[in-house]
């Protein structure tokens, strides 16, 4: 973190910095995968909806890598670049969106984190995460995180280095296991889907926002450039991030299938893997998933609770939000930008409650809102390279670099897609929502809010996002 914020200032490493990029990349999504796959597809779209994602996220770490290395400059990560590129209200609402996805997903991980601890009270307190004894749970959690955090987490690196590899090996028996008890009837049953699915694409489609989630984090490295002791290694831990919890995903999604067919997996309760490691094993695979998750889930908490406080704290100091959030704690901790990140996870937990919203559709509306700011880095990496920014006069890396860029912005636009309107539509209440933020930062700037463009897109941002809440206070639309 920079200034030596939270973690300390010791540089981080190459392992330290492939630690981070893994350990805010598996959290919670891992352990529902077999279930969030199988709910809209068969095994071949799965498959195909892997292959996609492979190519689609590989270029995103490729771009990470190579923008770290041309613009080593840009302070801020993700919301940094589109800053650069597009200009400060692109850039406000990249950070507001990449902001506001961390701590929404956050609320998933609660939820999802009691609904594994539910499996082991036998009078269903937790039920499947948003019952009123889970809430109440959840919000002590979250403020005994807060004030934990408030007070300087020293060593936050090294915390996240245990839990990282605390989480790896229930993951690493699960893989093992349901290698022997994988079936290749069972598995090819179906393996196009069923009518009830629809056709391939549809099936695919289905697929994309999860395979995202569970992918966000990879972006980890960047977001700590400023800490890293070789801007080189930021690169490489995102890739060697990637390619380890590429391999991880796709073992866990596609061996369930050979254990359980499609029907049963999309039946099962989350986190899934439990219930695919009970019908190989017998009830203590699904105990060690449970356990396995809680860890797992809690180290990411941590990890996002910093990185939502990061991302904030980022923005704030650079004047791309209100500074505000930009001030330290005499802990050296952003503790305003704290206070707002677990404000607002505590009102969201709350609407849980009465929305009974479940862990599935938290974390769509937490993945729609960074597919933007994704998008977005994609786009600016092109775009330099393009421009030659950043590039010498016969550069020989340029043309791989036109084809990473090309390929992750047209990945970008397809996931815009496939996700759907329904949530992109959801999350511009949420941008708009982010727009008295932004004139606030501009107002202490002492400087224009907006050129003619970016005021025509604020306007479109206000009404897509008034419609949308209205739709919500109609019922038309649901979380
Ligand atoms: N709290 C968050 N914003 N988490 C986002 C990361 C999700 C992570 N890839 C997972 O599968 O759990």
């Amino acid at each position: 973190m920079s200034d030596g914020t939270q973690a300390g200032s010791q540089k981080l490493k190459l392992g330290a910095l492939t630690a981070l990029v893994v350990g805010s990349m598996i959290g919670g999504g891992i352990f529902s995968l077999p279930q969030n796959m199988a709910a809209g597809a068969g095994a071949g779209a799965i498959i195909i909806g892997w292959v996609i994602t492979f190519f689609g996220m590989l270029t995103l770490a490729f771009v990470f890598q190579t923008l770290a290395f041309r613009k080593p400059e840009i302070e801020g990560g993700v919301y940094g670049y589109a800053r650069a590129g597009f200009g400060p209200y692109v850039g406000f609402n990249s950070a507001w969106g990449y902001w506001i996805s961390a701590w929404i997903g956050n609320v998933s991980y609660f939820v999802v984190f009691f609904s594994a601890l539910g499996a082991f009270d036998a009078l269903g307190f937790f039920g499947d995460g948003n019952t009123m004894p889970a809430v109440v749970c959840a919000s002590i959690l979250l403020w005994a995180l807060h004030f934990m955090v408030c007070r300087g987490v020293h060593g936050a690196a090294f915390i996240n280095t245990v839990t990282t590899v605390a989480k790896l090996v229930p993951l690493a028996l699960f893989i093992g296991i349901v290698i022997f008890a994988f079936n290749v009837e069972t598995f090819n049953l179906g393996f196009w889907g069923s009518p009830t699915l629809g056709s391939v694409v549809d099936q695919v489609k289905s697929t994309m926002l999860v395979t995202v989630w569970v992918f966000i984090g990879i972006e980890g490295a960047s977001m700590f450039s400023g800490r890293a002791e070789k801007m080189a290694d930021v690169g490489k831990a995102t890739v060697i991030g990637f390619l380890l919890v590429m391999v991880l995903l796709v073992a866990v999604s596609v061996l369930s299938m050979g254990v359980l067919t499609q029907p049963e997996l999309a039946a099962l309760k989350n986190p899934s893997t439990a219930g695919v490691l009970k019908a190989a094993v017998g009830d203590w695979g699904a105990a060690l998933i449970n356990i396995g998750l809680v860890i797992s889930v809690g180290g990411a908490l941590l990890a996002w609770t910093l990185l939502a406080g990061e991302a904030a704290y980022l923005a704030g100091k650079d004047g791309t939000m209100p500074a505000a959030f930009g001030r330290l704690n005499k802990n050296g901790s952003p503790a305003n930008a704290l206070w707002l990140t677990n404000g607002c996870i505590q009102v969201f937990l709350i609407i849980t409650l009465f929305n009974s919203a479940g862990y599935l559709a938290l974390l769509s509306l937490a993945t729609s809102m960074i597919l933007i700011p994704y998008f977005l880095c994609a786009l600016y990496a092109l775009i330099i390279v393009l421009k030659s920014d950043g590039y010498e006069a016969g550069d020989s890396k340029r043309l791989k670099d036109i084809v990473i860029g090309l390929v992750a912005t047209v990945y970008g636009v397809w996931l815009v897609y496939a996700a759907g309107p329904k949530y992109l539509f959801l999350s511009m209440i949420l941008y708009a929502v982010g727009l008295p933020f932004y004139l606030w930062a501009r107002r202490e700037q002492k400087e224009r809010p907006f050129t003619s463009l970016e005021g025509i897109l604020a306007a479109i941002v206000l009404v897509l996002g008034a419609y949308a809440a209205y739709e919500l206070g109609t019922g038309a639309l649901s979380l």
